[in-house]
């Protein structure tokens, strides 16, 4: 075996789809719990995704499993069915736990879960920072909750200060795992995951996952089932990608309100990349008159949480933003998102704009570049097998 042979075995090792991935094309094809079965039709559900027919099983069967699909396309319900089918619900200790990077989406796929497991009669709690850890404790010990649903520094406090126990736990969730497996959060992975009893089941989620993060997850996972997406299967055909030049700086404001009639056709999120961007883009949009909310990760929690049910609600339709609204927060009305700043990763560019086109809708993006983003926009084309075009003048059209 040559040089090139051994790196494309290697390769290949790390990035490939495991084989013989049987198909449910039908939820009552999974043989699930009735009052499960009850609780995903009573949701709106009615055939699986294509991440739910191939993943869903697998994790019943109690393998760990990497599990990659794009944006929008249900893997939060991928991992909840498993989970709650998998669920031995005569236990009433912690069985389940899901990490994930952000306070809104650990809280959302709580909710989803409770919903889910409607008729089940499961105890799920979500556990944040940013909230009265007092409240946590309290909740903890009053009634035992089956599933948690968290972020990991709070999570970890509470295994630390002995209120949360892991003992019977057997399955273990990180979604978004390439952030929870990269940035400030690694740590805190690895420190919970020392806390776990070993052979515990795990699920790793994202829509996006780099060779970096596959080879990572060979430190905890063993032997995992594989469902992966190519690199350039990552971006969606319904979610269409546009760019504006703006050249200069401060020519993007002046086209960002020459667009907000467009923002407020359905719901529009904009990206910054600072919390000092999103507030002075906030206050200069208000200064003439625009009516807009923001949201970031200095804002208190109970502020973050108005905002986040004002615009789910549809009560505000645009949103500026960090990344903290990149990631898994689905309000399926937002049909079109703007990077006012270009992201700094590539992964979080596909987060973004998966923010619209939830499930099959439509969407579109729309970045607006001053010359030096060029090079990174085109780098973005070439990285995704994509195309980014030009920004048509019938805008209105498109959605
Ligand atoms: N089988 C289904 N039938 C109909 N709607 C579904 C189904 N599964 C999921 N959905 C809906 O699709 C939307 C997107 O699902 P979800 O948030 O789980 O996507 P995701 O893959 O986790 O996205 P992201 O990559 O952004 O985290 C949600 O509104 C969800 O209720």
């Amino acid at each position: 075996m040559d040089e090139f042979d051994r790196e494309l075995d290697d390769e290949l090792e790390f990035t490939q789809t495991s084989s013989k991935i049987k198909v449910h094309s039908t939820f009552e094809g999974m043989n699930l719990n009735p009052l499960l079965l009850k609780g995903i039709y009573e949701y709106g559900f009615e055939t699986p995704s294509a991440i739910q027919s191939r993943a869903i099983m697998q994790i019943i069967s109690g393998k760990d499993v990497i599990a990659q699909a794009q944006s929008g396309t249900g893997k939060t319900a991928t991992f909840s069915i498993g989970m709650l089918e998998v669920l031995d619900t005569k236990v009433k200790d912690c069985q389940a736990l899901v990490l994930s990077p952000t306070r809104e989406l650990a809280l959302q796929i709580q909710r989803v879960i409770q919903q889910l497991g409607k008729f089940m009669k499961i105890q799920s709690y979500g556990c944040i920072g940013g909230s009265q850890i007092n409240e946590d404790i309290k909740n903890l010990k009053s009634i035992k909750k089956q599933i948690i649903s968290g972020t990991p520094g709070r999570i970890l406090d509470l295994i630390k200060r002995r209120f949360l126990s892991l003992k019977s736990l057997k399955l273990l969730i990180l979604d978004e795992a390439d952030e929870l497996l990269t940035n400030g959060f690694k740590e805190q992975i690895f420190e919970i995951l020392k806390t776990v009893n070993a052979g515990i089941q795990i699920v790793v989620v994202s829509a996006t996952l780099t060779r970096d993060v596959l080879e990572m997850t060979n430190k905890f996972t063993s032997n995992p089932v594989k469902i992966l997406v190519k690199r350039e299967d990552v971006t969606l055909e319904g979610i269409k990608q546009y760019y504006i030049q703006c050249d200069k700086e401060d020519w993007k404001f002046d086209t960002l309100c020459d667009l907000y009639d467009s923002l407020t056709i359905t719901q529009a999120v904009i990206f910054c990349n600072t919390k000092v961007k999103v507030n002075w883009l906030t206050e200069q949009m208000r200064r003439q008159n625009f009516t807009v909310v923001s949201m970031h990760g200095d804002m208190k929690q109970d502020e973050r949480d108005e905002i986040m049910n004002d615009f789910r609600n549809g009560n505000s339709r645009v949103l500026i933003s960090t990344d903290v609204w990149a990631r898994g927060i689905d309000v399926q009305q937002v049909s079109l998102v703007i990077n006012y700043d270009l992201p700094i990763d590539k992964e979080n560019y596909i987060h973004r704009i998966g923010r619209s086109g939830r499930f099959g809708r439509k969407g579109v993006a729309i970045n607006l570049l001053v010359k030096e983003d060029r090079k990174e926009l085109k780098a973005l084309e070439k990285y995704y097998t994509t195309r980014i075009r030009e920004m048509p003048s019938n805008l209105g059209e498109l959605m």
